[in-house]
């Protein structure tokens, strides 16, 4: 298994990573996540992404990899995941030789840790193996052979910890480890002349997907033991190790969520999920402001009706500045003239967490007036302002959206707009479009 890989060696250092929660295979975002105990390893494991392929069943001219999911390729939320296992200690991505310089970008945009880049070969099988090689070239000192290998399709972005880890001690045990999930449709088999000829029992069949574990020693005899057929025409890495290594995978069933992105519609089904998962909560800022506690009572019923959590806080200093680290969307409701210096403020405070690096931040600035309808010159500077605001913020990942409304004397009329208003803020919230960035909407 010769190959001569280019190492992108990303510094291991975990310092500079935002400690903030990650994506949850199942859609959820568990706040406690970043504080959740992490599953102990006691013996190394490495992971091979194979990323070389072109995805041509997407018809797209990108290899659907590297397509934007939220403005992020694909690739980085599969690294992303395994960077937050504390237990993964190299991740190997493997691409083609042209991709090599854009996965090198990638790596460095989103500050991406313990990554090493080698170039892919013209199948998965060769890609894989080059992956594997690499693992025992690696030359940093601190490095030393896995002992558990985990292959993962790198267009799988929903990695469950919990599931990963089963994989790895099932494959330290047995050898071999593999994820199924059931059959959708039966399988069939047919003539040469395209009649059926038989199908197989559904029930007795399992389709075979990603994580897949291999102790090191395992993969590594199966690909130099394997044909060149096997490397051209293969497509299931545990029938190689039954076939040349007598080792009978242990089968796991696996979530749901890791599903492999094939068709362009996975892609719009991916980034559906990624925009659903960061739109989960939002923090509420009142300010300590009567009116804004008021307007945050209501809000908070119509989130909760839309599945949205929302925590109410006066500010975001001392202990209420963990919602820096918790939440991606903030709203701050200010009563009367507009002060942009607060909703500056916040996003110095996720520009300085980094917060905004892999995922979008939305921030919305609520401004409730009590007193009379401002004037119009006054709207146009607070426009004026709000899209100076938001020009500068974008850039940052950071997407800042304006409501206005006026607090009515009646209370119903009031719990009408503040409703309203609750409305348009979780849809901005949910929609995350770059279009609307900087505008006033009136509720
Ligand atoms: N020569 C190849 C071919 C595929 N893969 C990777 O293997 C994974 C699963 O393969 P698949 O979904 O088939 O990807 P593609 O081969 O790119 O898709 P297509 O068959 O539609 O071209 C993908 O992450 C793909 O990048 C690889 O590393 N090297
Ligand atoms: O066959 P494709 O190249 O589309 O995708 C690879 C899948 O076959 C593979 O990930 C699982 O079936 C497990 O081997």
């Amino acid at each position: 298994m010769e190959v001569s890989p280019v190492y992108m060696q990303s510094d291991d250092s975990e310092q500079d990573r935002p400690a903030y929660p990650r994506l949850f295979p199942t859609g959820e975002t568990r706040k406690s996540d970043h504080l959740k105990a992490g599953l102990c390893v006691d013996f190394p494991v490495s992971v091979v992404l194979p990323a070389g392929g072109t995805g041509e069943r997407t018809g797209l001219q990108t290899p659907k990899q590297f397509c934007p999911c939220l403005g992020r390729p694909l690739i980085s939320y599969t690294v992303e995941s395994f960077e937050r296992v504390s237990w993964i200690q190299t991740i190997v991505v493997v691409v083609a030789k042209e991709n090599i310089g854009l996965m090198m970008d990638i790596i460095q945009r989103f500050q991406h840790k313990k990554v090493l880049v080698v170039p892919g070969g013209s199948t998965r099988h060769r890609s894989i193996c080059n992956g594997v090689a690499a693992l025992g070239e690696q030359r940093r000192p601190a490095a030393h052979k896995p002992k558990v290998v985990i292959i993962h399709d790198a267009v799988r972005p929903f990695v469950d910890e919990d599931f990963l880890h089963k994989i790895a001690m099932a494959a330290k045990e047995q050898g071999a480890a593999g994820a199924i999930r059931p059959l959708v449709s039966t399988v069939i088999a047919t003539t040469s002349e395209g009649y059926l000829d038989h199908s197989l029992e559904r029930a007795k069949y399992r389709a075979s997907e990603m994580p897949q574990g291999f102790t090191y020693d395992v993969i590594c005899e199966a690909y130099k033991k394997c044909t060149e057929s096997d490397f051209e025409f293969g497509t299931e890495c545990l029938h190689l190790a039954l076939q040349y290594c007598g080792t009978n995978a242990k089968l796991i069933d696996g979530p749901p969520t890791l599903w492999k992105v094939t068709y362009k519609r996975d892609l719009a089904a991916a980034e559906s999920i990624i925009k659903e998962t960061l739109s989960q909560s939002a923090c509420l800022i009142t300010g300590g402001l009567e009116a804004a506690v008021a307007l945050a009572n209501v809000l908070q019923k119509v989130f909760g009706a839309l599945n949205m959590e929302l925590n109410v806080t006066p500010d975001l200093m001392g202990g209420n500045a963990r919602h820096l680290l918790e939440d991606w969307n903030f709203i701050k409701v200010s009563v009367d003239p507009f002060c942009p210096s607060e909703v500056e403020a916040i996003i110095v405070a996720l520009e300085a967490g980094n917060r905004a690096l892999l995922n979008p931040a939305v921030i919305i600035w609520m401004h409730l007036s009590v007193t009379e309808e401002p004037s119009t010159s006054r709207r146009a500077t607070e426009s004026a302002a709000l899209i100076d605001l938001a020009s500068t913020a974008r850039p940052r990942n950071i997407l800042l959206y304006g409501i206005r409304l006026h607090q009515p004397e009646d209370s119903e009329q009031w719990d009408r707009s503040a409703s309203r208003v609750a409305d348009i803020a979780s849809a901005l919230i949910r929609d995350r479009n770059p279009a609307f960035v900087g505008q006033l909407l009136q509720a």
